[in-house]
């Protein structure tokens, strides 16, 4: 993918977003959000002993096209949670996603963990929607922003209680989330431009993190070994998404990835705390 791609989705992505502004005004949002439950906050799990794993929720990908038949998303989710995943992810995306705020709507219904919208953020309404909707967390993507915005909308992400994941792909954006005063950072190692993932991505630039800044390791994650891999190297967090949607049993997937995060052997590890 060319960065001109990841421009092409966010066209698509304020395409859409007209459409629904044009159906429910930013006060209507306002007014639905502030009847939401509470948000939950998920960094206490991921500052805890062992690795934690972020489960996602995803029907189909730009890279790999569909990856798998969805049809009861809350089901998966509470698969997830029965297998120990902190949090649950939910790509909201539609058009190269397959995704939906109805997934999220129906996922947040069923668990009781922390639920993260997945999607490509770049006005405030799409935050006020997430929160609406009953997510606790929601994505920020360096790459898709210029640093005031990113700033605005990690800003404003928290004075509505969400938690923003702040997503980085190399050294600049690392630095570029630290200034903006991003506490959550998942490094993605999939490369933007050219859609390949590169685990070592994270191996790279996780010395750049601040300690006390939560570390999640995003993409490529093929199992137990990748998150022994990555909590080797200083990962708080995991985010899974293929492996387990193309799996047969979620449940006891996650359990593989949490159990290989909580290893004997890793106790001693530096983490970014
Ligand atoms: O998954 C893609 O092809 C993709 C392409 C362009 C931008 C983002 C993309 N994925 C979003 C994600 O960050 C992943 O869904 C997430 O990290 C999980 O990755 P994986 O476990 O490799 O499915």
């Amino acid at each position: 993918m060319s960065t001109s791609v990841l421009a092409e989705i966010v066209e698509g992505v304020r395409e859409d977003l007209a459409a629904r502004e044009a159906v429910t005004s930013l006060d209507e949002l306002k007014a639905m959000a502030r009847k939401a439950p509470d948000a939950l906050d998920p960094m206490p799990a991921f500052r805890a002993e062992g690795v934690s794993v972020i489960a996602e929720v995803k029907r189909s990908s730009p890279s790999k096209g569909a990856l798998a038949t969805i049809d009861d998303p809350a089901s998966l989710a509470a698969e997830y949670a029965a297998g120990g995943a902190a949090t649950i992810s939910v790509l909201t995306e539609q058009r190269r996603f397959g995704g939906s705020l109805d997934d999220l709507r129906a996922v947040r219904g069923r668990v009781d963990v922390p639920v993260l919208r997945k999607d490509f953020i770049v006005t405030s309404y799409q935050l006020w929607e997430a929160r609406a909707a009953g997510a606790d967390l929601a994505l920020l993507i360096v790459a898709a922003l210029d640093q005031p915005t990113l700033v605005g909308l990690l800003e404003r992400a928290v004075s509505i209680g969400l938690t923003p994941l702040v997503e980085v792909h190399d050294e600049e954006e690392v630095e570029r989330a630290v200034d903006a005063g991003a506490t959550l950072l998942g490094v993605n190692a999939r490369n933007l431009k050219t859609l390949e993932v590169d685990r070592d991505t994270f191996a790279r630039l996780a010395p750049r993190i601040p300690d006390g800044v939560v570390r999640v390791a995003e993409s490529g994650v093929r199992g137990p070994h990748d998150v022994f891999e990555y909590a080797k190297q200083g990962a708080d967090v995991v985010l899974v998404g293929e492996t387990l949607v193309k799996g047969d049993n979620p449940r006891e997937a996650v359990a593989d990835l949490v159990a290989a995060g909580a290893h004997p052997s890793l106790k001693q590890r530096e983490v970014g705390r």
